[in-house]
């Protein structure tokens, strides 16, 4: 499993304190099924040390603290749910991403064949299911309902965007006797998790929730990688390889690639990396100037009449300076309405050769959908899978309040508490980028201020 974008390496504070300890409603104190092979128990004593930075890591051992180490993820010798009573929640939120179906499935097999679980409901059309005045049907989940869903794109069950009331949804949970609720879904859907989860303490349930990290835009902290995130570089890739050759086929050809990612620009700068023929990647997190003579534009006519052709992606969420609305507007689940920086920049590109009078042919192409909604690649099938698999095994032992994670090459539990506290970025200090401004060769495309 590639590990390049390890948020550790993303972060500015590298010295993180994060609160390890992963909640849990009882003592699991059931045997674990048979199907379960005993080699692969794992317990709460195997913690896998959190990589961090050696100074920091000088000082906290020298103040006599223990190194930051994490929960690892896995079957346990001892459950706290009884496979043949407990009952079994899904629900998938947020915008699509490729592998929602392939975790869903996971989720179902492993429940049904490793702990012989046979009660599991879909919630449709993410938190809207659990709110009666919808009307959504829950869906029973069986290995035969979910055995071809692994095929299309999407998500099977449906999903919203819109906050729902949390004394609702914990009411639906109650009304149905669910135990263990998994939650596949975004940054989001992560602080509705949250706030369930509280709900549900609050009432002094014994209600397990447990988070599957998904967006395509890989912005979730304290994970490596979200799953979908290398379909939709894959799909970006082939969109850069198109925009490449139609921009060398003419004189002064340029192809232009909007890229989903609203406030980390992953999508664009691993595309960039492993196309080469992007000249200038353009991320939300990284400022430009369009004018003068070190922006943007002075530095694409520079390429142009050096190569005759240039490629160019840009991220949905870059130079949103130039487009946003003032002020700014949200949609349904409160996240930022873009402006959409993909033709306002083709725009500006026109207009400023036609001063110029360079003849120039753009091609722009914007593929954002349809990187999201395909069926998963074959690395995003095996991440899935796992997934699935780990947060099953998470749930079964009564953990609650946890989201899995792949960080530092190994699956493990991240409370929720503390996914939620940030976003993943992308460091324009750390190697990866580093690495994009080797393969464009841009400048800083910033004028001296
Ligand atoms: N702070 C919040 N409190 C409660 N619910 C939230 C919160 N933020 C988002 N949600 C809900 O979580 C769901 C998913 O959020 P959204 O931002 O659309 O997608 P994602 O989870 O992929 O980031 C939506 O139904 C949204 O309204
Ligand atoms: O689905 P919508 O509402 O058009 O939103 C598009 C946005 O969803 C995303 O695909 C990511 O959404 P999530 O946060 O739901 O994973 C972004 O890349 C994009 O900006
Ligand atoms: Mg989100």
């Amino acid at each position: 499993m590639k590990d390049y974008c390890d948020p550790l390496e993303f972060a500015e504070e590298i010295s993180v304190d994060i609160d390890t300890e992963i909640e849990s409603l009882g003592r699991a104190k059931i045997p674990s099924p048979v199907n379960l092979p005993s080699q692969c128990f794992v317990n709460e004593e195997h913690r896998v040390t959190l990589r961090v930075n050696y100074q920091y890591l000088k000082g906290v051992l020298s103040e006599g603290k223990e190194a930051p180490s994490l929960e690892l993820a896995g079957p346990r010798p001892f459950i706290y749910f009884d496979p043949s009573k407990v009952k079994v929640g899904i629900v998938t939120c947020g915008g699509l991403c490729p592998g929602i179906n392939d975790v869903i499935r996971s989720i179902v097999m492993t429940l049904f064949y490793s702990y012989g679980v046979n009660k599991i409901l879909g919630f449709q059309y993410g938190l809207q299911g659990f709110i009666p005045k919808y009307g959504h049907p829950v869906i029973e989940l069986t290995p035969e309902v979910v055995k071809d869903i692994h095929t299309q794109g999407g998500t099977f069950l449906g999903t919203s965007r819109g906050h729902q009331p949390v004394e609702e949804i914990v009411d639906t949970l109650e009304r149905l006797n669910i135990q263990i609720l998994f939650m596949i879904g975004g940054d989001g859907t992560f602080r509705a998790a949250n706030k369930i989860k509280d709900e549900i303490a609050k009432r002094g349930l014994k209600i397990a929730v447990i988070a599957i990290p998904k967006t395509i835009d890989n912005d979730i902290w304290l994970v490596s990688k979200t799953f979908g995130f290398d379909t939709a570089v894959e799909l970006a890739c082939e969109a850069i390889r198109c925009a490449h050759t139609e921009a060398r086929a003419v004189p002064y050809g340029i192809g232009l690639v909007k890229l989903m990612g609203r406030h980390s620009g992953f999508i664009a700068a691993a595309a960039t990396l492993a196309t080469k023929e992007v000249n200038f990647c353009l991320v939300p997190e990284m400022d430009f100037d369009l004018e003068g003579e070190q922006g943007f534009l002075a530095e694409l006519e520079k390429r142009l009449l050096a190569r005759k052709h240039a490629v160019i992606v840009i991220a949905e969420g870059a130079g949103q300076k130039y487009v946003i609305k003032d002020p700014p507007e949200y949609d349904a689940s409160g996240n930022v309405k873009l402006g959409d920086i993909g033709k306002f920049v083709k725009e500006k590109i026109e207009e400023y050769f036609k001063k110029r009078g360079l003849e120039i042919v753009i091609r722009y192409i914007d593929p954002s959908y349809i990187i999201r909604s395909v069926p998963a690649n074959v690395e995003d099938r095996i991440y899935c899978g796992f997934l699935g698999q780990y947060a099953v095994h998470a749930g079964m032992a009564g953990k609650t309040g946890l989201m899995i994670s792949y960080l530092n090459e190994q699956f493990v539990h991240i409370p929720l508490k503390e996914a939620v506290k940030k976003r993943k970025q992308i460091n324009l200090h750390s190697r990866f980028w580093l690495s994009v401004l080797e393969s464009t060769g841009q400048r800083g495309l910033k004028n001296p201020s």
